[in-house]
């Protein structure tokens, strides 16, 4: 398991507690991607493998840095596990962790090469329109035909032959649309599952706003970097 986490000091620990408590996860790595809190030392404490950036690289940066850091444990202690399947979760869904199992067993069993969660309504309503989701599905939809649910879920597991083929990832957060592009473009079999996951939602505020529109200009230049013209907002498309 590969939880990416910046500033996350108040709900890591209850997120690598819950990770740990799952059977399939034998290695727990917190990558700690230029933190100015103290998410590396909590999560130590809990029970995680820490490692991290110095400097904060972005969300992507940080998963590939955490595969990086399973590949080195695998070299070092040869395990007929390896190379492992790699399950990432946010570092915000505490006690929740412990609900990923519908994500890992259509991997592990080889039904599926890329599972992403679907999460329940979650217990407090976000603040969005619903805007970055629909530039990231529509652009999913023109590049492969395939229409996800839920498009920006981090939640997501999938075995290393999958994981190398989306390398390099897309930077910042563009990296799920961008693997689930890449993915479903070279064949490989991506699945949703429902899993009863819950997170920190976004709200209102103008760091709220600030992000959505750092996540919108993340899954844009995934589109236009994979030659995937994006939509126009769904509001303007109706009038269309
Ligand atoms: O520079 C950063 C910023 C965030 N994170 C971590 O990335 C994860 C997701 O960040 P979060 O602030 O929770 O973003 P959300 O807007 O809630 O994320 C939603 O949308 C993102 C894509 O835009 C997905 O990556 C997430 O899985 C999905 O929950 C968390 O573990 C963060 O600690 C980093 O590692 N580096
Ligand atoms: O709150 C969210 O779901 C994300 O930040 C995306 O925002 P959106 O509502 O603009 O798609």
């Amino acid at each position: 398991m590969v939880i990416p986490a910046k500033d996350e000091q108040d709900r890591i620990a209850a997120t690598v507690r819950a990770a740990a408590e799952i059977p399939a996860a034998d290695i727990v790595i917190v990558v700690d991607d230029g933190s100015t809190d103290r998410t590396a030392a909590v999560a130590a404490d809990a029970g995680a493998t820490v490692v991290g950036h110095a400097r904060n690289r972005g969300k992507a940066a940080a998963m590939e840095t955490g595969a990086m850091a399973v590949s080195a444990i695998e070299s070092r202690e040869p395990s007929r596990n390896a190379p492992r399947a790699l399950l990432f979760i946010d570092a915000d869904l505490e006690e929740s962790a412990a609900r990923v199992r519908p994500l890992i067993d259509p991997v592990l069993a080889g039904t599926a090469d890329l599972t992403i969660a679907v999460l329940p309504p979650q217990r407090n309503p976000g603040g969005g329109r619903g805007l970055v989701v629909d530039l990231s599905r529509t652009g999913i939809e023109r590049a492969t035909g395939w229409t996800p649910r839920q498009p920006l879920s981090g939640q997501r597991c999938l075995t290393r032959a999958a994981f190398t083929a989306a390398l390099p990832l897309a930077p910042g957060w563009g990296v799920e649309t961008g693997m689930t592009i890449d993915l479903l473009r070279q064949g490989y079999r991506v699945l949703e599952v429902e899993a009863d996951l819950h997170h920190r939602v976004t709200g209102t505020d103008w760091k709220a706003q600030l992000h959505r529109g750092r996540q919108y200009a993340g899954v844009m230049r995934a589109l236009t970097t994979r030659g995937v013209r994006p939509s126009l907002p769904a509001q303007l498309r109706r009038g269309t």
